[in-house]
């Protein structure tokens, strides 16, 4: 084991997906690498690279770390020092479910450093108990779409193959928003004729994903328990989520618990650019600056990899950004 070096790609994740609240997820071709070592001789080292991680620990307090040591301690291993690197092109606190690709590397690569003894749905429980809710885990961990639900002590699930024709277009905000405020500003009651509502779309919206009906996705993406709660944190949304399908896009959200406001997309369609335009602008209109990223939904969970030289070498290419995907 001493001097294994283990290196994982796992893939953002947009939550909710409108209606389906802490239920629903899909992983996107957006990415975090985490690489991890047991080292021969020498203490913990944590290194971070990519943009915008001020402040994320590098000691033994850091996220990945404490969620390795929950797979040693599952198995029954002992492993009190790591060597850990980090590179990650998901923004933190906007809603891609950058915890919840942080939790599923950790988890993922600490379970192969030892040989694999959990199973991925042993990951899929810790996950789940970790970030409070499966949605963005689920779909980092399986990939595609993910739908989910936690009892609080067990989480099940079925993922969907995402239809091929989807694109994916987001509009990240340059100001963060943890999921911690975005839950604060939910009520703690709802009347019965919004759950109904929302049964009802996030109902449709499954068979819709399934049945690879698209033009239901509009109609089904509508949602009344936390988004309409969570507009006036984020200017520009109402108008956005009231507008994006007269610019083109098959339906449109707040990301997980936001900022990002993600629009699904026809590959085909004629109208990316004015869809493009219209989210950019309407948010630049309410003071927002946003940057506009093309994304797929990605099929694939984590991609693990017992590091050769080579691979090596592309990691530390990622690292100096010479290499994006
Ligand atoms: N790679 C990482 N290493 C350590 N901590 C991380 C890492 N990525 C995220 N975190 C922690 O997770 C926090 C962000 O979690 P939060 O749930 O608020 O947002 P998010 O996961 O980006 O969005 P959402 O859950 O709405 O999709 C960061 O502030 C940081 O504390
Ligand atoms: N379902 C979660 C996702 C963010 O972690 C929420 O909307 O609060």
């Amino acid at each position: 084991m001493m001097n294994r070096r283990v290196m994982v790609k796992v893939p953002a994740s947009t939550a909710n997906l409108g209606p389906g609240f802490d239920t629903l997820g899909m992983a996107l071709s957006l990415y975090t690498w985490i690489e991890m070592t047991i080292p021969s001789d020498g203490s913990t080292v944590i290194e971070l690279h990519g943009d915008g991680l001020e402040g994320i620990p590098t000691d033994k307090s850091n996220l990945i770390y404490k969620v390795a040591q929950q797979v040693f301690e599952a198995a029954g291993a002992e492993v009190p020092e790591l060597q850990i690197a980090m590179y990650s092109d998901i923004p933190l606190t906007r809603g891609l479910g950058s915890s919840a690709s942080a939790i599923i590397g950790a988890l993922t690569c600490a379970n192969a450093l030892i040989g694999n003894p959990l199973s991925d749905d042993a990951l899929f429980q810790i996950a789940s108990e970790l970030e409070g809710h499966p949605d963005n885990v689920g779909a980092s961990l399986f990939g595609g779409i993910v739908v989910s639900a936690w009892d609080g002590s067990r989480a099940e699930k079925v993922r969907i193959e995402p239809h091929a024709d989807l694109d994916v277009l987001v509009a990240i905000p340059s100001f963060q928003l943890s999921t911690e405020k975005a839950r604060h500003a939910l009520p703690t009651q709802i009347s019965m004729k919004d759950a109904v509502f929302n049964v009802g779309s996030s109902s449709l919206l499954v068979a819709a994903f399934a049945s690879g009906n698209l033009d239901l996705i509009a109609f089904a993406m509508r949602d009344r328990l936390h988004q309409p709660y969570r507009a006036a944190l984020v200017p520009g949304m109402e108008e956005i989520l009231d507008q994006a399908t007269e610019h083109g896009a098959l339906g449109v959200a707040l990301s997980g618990a936001g900022p990002t406001l993600l629009t699904l997309v026809h590959k085909n369609s004629p109208r990316k650019a004015e869809l493009d335009a219209f989210l950019s602008e309407t948010l630049g209109k309410h003071g927002i600056q946003a940057q506009t990223m093309w994304l797929k939904p990605c099929a694939e969970g984590p991609e693990i990899t017992v590091s050769s030289k080579q691979q090596e070498q592309l990691f530390m290419e990622r690292i100096k950004g010479e290499v994006r995907a």
